[in-house]
């Protein structure tokens, strides 16, 4: 099978393509690189193209054979959306509009579309089901919902079968130690942590230490990035197998504190790493933890690494490598 994955030179996307080929897809790689790195996806079919433009798409579905598309490229920072709302329509939607409409003129009926815990906004119940009521409160995990919803509709009109997969908070890198998380800028707190413990930064900032959580910093249910790619995979295979589109939660259900991932990546890193308490980010919610129960049920997915201090020890593993 030929596999599109749109923005697979980031760092989920990256992560996904390995796995890809550990299971012997073809896979092209699409990506405009603004975030991306070509590092990533060394010696792996690769064209440089932007989903805001029709024409680069259209070229790329007519020149190559594909049989189903993974789509990572967006942007995903929380705080540039709130302030850049038609940034983040733009790229996200109309980028993903272009994409359904590519393929639909080329006849490709499979999509994985990552999708993201952002769509729920402030939990009214935790863990979070697919059935929580969406509310989202920024414009990032609006333009998500947007999107999600497009994929119905699509479905509907004209047979585009896909599964929405909502992650929880992406972490980890690949055991190989040679791809792993590098944003520019970075926001997420465990390549933050690891940063501090490496000296690169200076200390790590603690958003907000009066949330109604045991210890006042906000739960957060981390994933490994290889379990994400495990379930898109069985996404595909369940699309293939003639499976409906469906959407599903991915996270391993457990929440962890800002203080208690800092504690763990002392543990691992064996580095003292400085915190600073400080004021609450905008939009946090104090509490974000996945039921993944239906995936479980309804595709056999189970996360491989269920264990904070193995997610972090292989964050760990590819920081030492590249930023000492
Ligand atoms: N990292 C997380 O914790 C997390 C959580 C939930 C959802 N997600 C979603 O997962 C996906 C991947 O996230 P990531 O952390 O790997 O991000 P990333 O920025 O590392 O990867 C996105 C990739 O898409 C590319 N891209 C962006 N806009 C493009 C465009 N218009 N045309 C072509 N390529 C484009 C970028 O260059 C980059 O390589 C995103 O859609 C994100 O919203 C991520
Ligand atoms: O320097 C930092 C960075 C983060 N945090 C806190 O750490 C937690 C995790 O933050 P971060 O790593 O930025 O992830 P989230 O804001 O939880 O967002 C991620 O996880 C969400 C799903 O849970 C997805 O929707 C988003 O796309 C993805 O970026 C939050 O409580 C932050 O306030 C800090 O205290 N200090």
């Amino acid at each position: 099978m030929n596999i599109l994955v749109c923005g697979g030179a980031g760092y989920i996307g990256s992560h996904v393509v390995r796995q890809l080929q550990k299971k012997g897809y073809e896979v092209l790689v699409l990506d405009n690189l603004i975030n991306g790195h070509l590092s990533a996806v060394d010696g792996v079919p690769f064209v440089k193209a932007d989903i805001t433009d029709k024409q680069a798409l259209q070229e790329v579905f007519s020149r190559n054979s594909i049989d189903a598309v993974m789509h990572f490229a967006a942007f995903s920072i929380v705080g540039e959306s709130m302030s850049k709302p038609g940034l983040y329509y733009r790229n996200n939607v109309l980028g993903t509009l272009n994409l359904l409409e590519a393929m639909r003129e080329n006849k490709v009926s499979k999509l994985i579309f990552s999708s993201t815990a952002a769509v729920y906004g402030e939990p009214e119940e935790i863990p979070i089901c697919e059935e929580h009521r969406t509310k989202p409160t920024n414009p990032y995990g609006a333009t998500k919902l947007a999107v999600e919803e497009m994929l119905n509709w699509f479905n509907h009109a004209y047979g585009l079968n896909y599964v929405s997969l909502r992650y929880f908070n992406a972490a980890g890198a690949d055991e190989s130690g040679d791809i792993g998380e590098d944003h520019n800028p970075e926001t997420h707190l465990i390549p933050l942590v690891l940063k501090t413990a490496l000296g690169v930064l200076p200390e790590i900032k603690i958003f907000g230490t009066d949330y109604p959580t045991p210890d006042g910093t906000c739960l957060r249910d981390y994933i490994h990035v290889n379990d994400l790619a495990d379930a898109h995979i069985m996404g595909l295979q369940s699309l293939s197998g003639g499976g409906q589109s469906t959407i599903f939660n991915l996270g391993n259900g457990n929440g962890f504190s800002v203080k208690e991932i800092i504690e763990t990546a002392r543990k691992v890193t064996g580095k003292p790493i400085q915190a600073v308490e400080t004021d609450r980010r905008t939009g946090d919610p104090a509490v974000l933890v996945a039921s993944s129960e239906k995936i479980k049920q309804e595709l056999g997915w189970q996360p491989r690494y269920g264990d904070i201090e193995q997610i972090i020890s292989s964050a760990w593993r590819w920081h030492q490598r590249n930023f000492n």
